[in-house]
Parts: C-alpha cells; sequence; structure tokens
C-alpha cells in the first residue's frame, strides 16, 4: 500500500516529478538526480518527496502508470520505458533519451516448438504484460489471415516467460536484454516488436516549459558526461590535421599553442567507448602526454 502523507498545500507551484518507484530503472534515475543537483529527503515508505533545493516534488510511482499521470497532466514531468508509452497508448512528448532500460519488446516461443513465424501464432494463445501493443500486433495479422478464432491475448502482471511450460501459452510477449531469461525458460525469439529505453517525458500542455525545459537541459548534461570522456594530448603541428581526423571532438577540438613553436596542445571530447582505441591511434602518430578525463557534468 503507498503512502502519500504530505500536504497538497505544499504541491502547488511544484513542478511535479514522476520517477520509477522499484525495477529496473530506480536506481538509474537516482544516479541522474543526483548527477543533475536535484536533491529531496523521501520519508520512508513515502511516494512523494519534496526537493530541498528546487521547487520540484518528486512523485514515485510503477513505471507503468507514469506515462498515463504524466499525459493526464496530474504530473509535468517523468522518466519511464519507450515500451511503457506504446503499451499505454497515450500522448507524452520523448524529451530526451537516457541510454538506460535498453531491451526489446519480442514474440517468444518454446525452441521445440516448429513455430519460427509470428503468423503461425495467429489464432493461438499469447500471454504477455503488453496487452495493447500484443493486440495491435496479431489484430493486423488477424485481419489478414482470418483465422475461425481470432488470437487469443491474456494478460499476466510477471513471469510471463513460465506461461509456455505451464501450457498456458502457444508463445508470450515479453522484454529480452541479455537473453538470460528467454534460453533458461526454453524459449526463443522469433520476432522483435519494438526497441525500447529509458526516456524523459513530458505533458505536451504542462504550464512549466521554462523550468522543463532547464531540467531537461541538466539532465542531457548528465547523460552527455557518461558518455564522453575528456581527452588531452600535444602533437606537432605537422601532425595537427591527421589528429583533428581521429579526434574531431563534438564540434571542433581547441587547439592551443605551445612553448616549442612545432608543437600544439589539443583537447578534446571524446566517446567514453571509443577512448582506447582514440588512444592508440594518437600514440601511433606521434602524440605525447595523453591524458584522459572522466567528466562529472557538461552542456555541449
Ligand atoms: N531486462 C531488462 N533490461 C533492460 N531494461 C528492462 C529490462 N526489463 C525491463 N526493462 C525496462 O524497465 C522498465 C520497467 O521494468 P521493470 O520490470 O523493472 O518494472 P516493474 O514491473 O516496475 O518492476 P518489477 O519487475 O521489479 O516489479 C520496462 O518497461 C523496460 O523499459
Ligand atoms: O533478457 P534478460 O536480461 O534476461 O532480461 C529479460 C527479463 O527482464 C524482465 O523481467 P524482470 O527481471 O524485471 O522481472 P519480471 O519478469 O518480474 O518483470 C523481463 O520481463 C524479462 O523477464
Amino acid at each position: 500500500m503507498s503512502n502519500i502523507n504530505i500536504d497538497v498545500k505544499e504541491l502547488e507551484g511544484k513542478l511535479l516529478f514522476a520517477i520509477p518507484k522499484k525495477g529496473r530503472l530506480y536506481q538509474k534515475c537516482q544516479q541522474l538526480l543526483e548527477g543533475a543537483n536535484i536533491q529531496y529527503y523521501r520519508k520512508n515508505r513515502l511516494d512523494i518527496a519534496l526537493s530541498t533545493n528546487l521547487p520540484i516534488a518528486l512523485v514515485f510511482l510503477p513505471a507503468a502508470d507514469i506515462p498515463k499521470f504524466v499525459a493526464d497532466g496530474k504530473i509535468d514531468l517523468g522518466i519511464t520505458g519507450q515500451d511503457m508509452i506504446a503499451e499505454s497508448n497515450v500522448n507524452v512528448h520523448q524529451l530526451v533519451e537516457l541510454g538506460f532500460g535498453k531491451c526489446d519488446l519480442c514474440i517468444q516461443v518454446p525452441v521445440a516448438s516448429n513455430i519460427t513465424d509470428p503468423k503461425q501464432l495467429v489464432g493461438k494463445r499469447i500471454v504477455t504484460t503488453f496487452t495493447h501493443l500484443s493486440k495491435k500486433f496479431f489484430g493486423k495479422l488477424d485481419e489478414e489471415l482470418k483465422p475461425e478464432k481470432p488470437t487469443d491475448i491474456n494478460y499476466i502482471s510477471g513471469s510471463v516467460e513460465v506461461s509456455c511450460t505451464m501450457g498456458l501459452a502457444d508463445g508470450i510477449v515479453d522484454l529480452v536484454e541479455s537473453g538470460e531469461t528467454m534460453r533458461a525458460a526454453g524459449l526463443t525469439r522469433i520476432y522483435n516488436i519494438m526497441s525500447t529505453q529509458a526516456v524523459l517525458i513530458s505533458n505536451p500542455h504542462t504550464s512549466q516549459q521554462e523550468f522543463i525545459d532547464k531540467i531537461k537541459g541538466r539532465i542531457q548534461g548528465v547523460i552527455a558526461a557518461s558518455k564522453y570522456v575528456y581527452c588531452s594530448y600535444n602533437i606537432k603541428r605537422a601532425n595537427l590535421a591527421k589528429a583533428i581526423k581521429i579526434t574531431p571532438g563534438r564540434k571542433n577540438p581547441t587547439v592551443s599553442p605551445l612553448e616549442d613553436d612545432e608543437w600544439a596542445s589539443i583537447s578534446v571530447m571524446v566517446e567514453k567507448k571509443d577512448s582506447a582505441e582514440v588512444m592508440d591511434k594518437l600514440e601511433a602518430i606521434g602524440a605525447t602526454d595523453i591524458i584522459i578525463f572522466n567528466i562529472d557534468n557538461c552542456r555541449t
């Protein structure tokens, strides 16, 4: 049972920001709030927390309910999965892809079945948490193939993958990230309905647009900082063109003179995932003093 023991008056004029209260997205959202310096104190078991440094009230909700609250205008801003938005079938603005909670919503069948195409499931039994998206998908196939009875889509709230083993389903529609859950249940994927990740969303008619843009900027800064490292090195001017090709930066690298006219110093942002390779390439063209720094926060 949730507890929202806060005086409604305390929420007046505040930006209401919905955060998943548990599950896969919870911890990453906490890191994002910390990086964006949205400080708050949450009393034990309380689902609303007032920010201690900004006019924001954080509302902790199940990820599945956040799109509806935001679309209805009860909440201004929220974080949830794109799968949850599509499943809720509501109109919200997707402001920033957050780069976590990445997975695919897939049709899965028992490895032992001879099913390789979603069309073979038409008229059969599907179990899923995503009934809207499944009905939309199989509804189209039903129209095309006109089975004797329509494909039967049944809802369960979790552990969907056991449905085939239990004899409740011929196939399931569920999320796959590493594929570990799917393989452990003796299932294989035959179709990807959608790819999803966590996103920052807002109500399209919010009265708090200016403040939302500010929070969006801060969150974009945290995301960029986690994707990039700062690279600094020295290079002979004769090799400057080659160096700039290796580290073009987001816009341009900063090139500064050194005491020795033959040399220049370069400072540039590099994608974290590429940093080792970039260092190898710079070394190969004679760069020296190559240093990589982590970025705490940035605006690009
Ligand atoms: N295995 C996964 N890998 C990456 N992202 C995932 C995975 N499972 C779910 N997600 C993302 O996280 C969102 C919330 O899923 P999750 O299962 O954590 O929610 P929950 O039902 O609120 O929590 P719980 O499963 O703990 O009850 C999903 O809508 C999806 O966007
Ligand atoms: O491909 P994988 O890396 O194994 O991840 C996929 C699993 O993760 C999610 O479930 P979760 O663990 O959140 O539990 P749930 O089944 O109770 O939703 C999803 O519903 C899958 O079962």
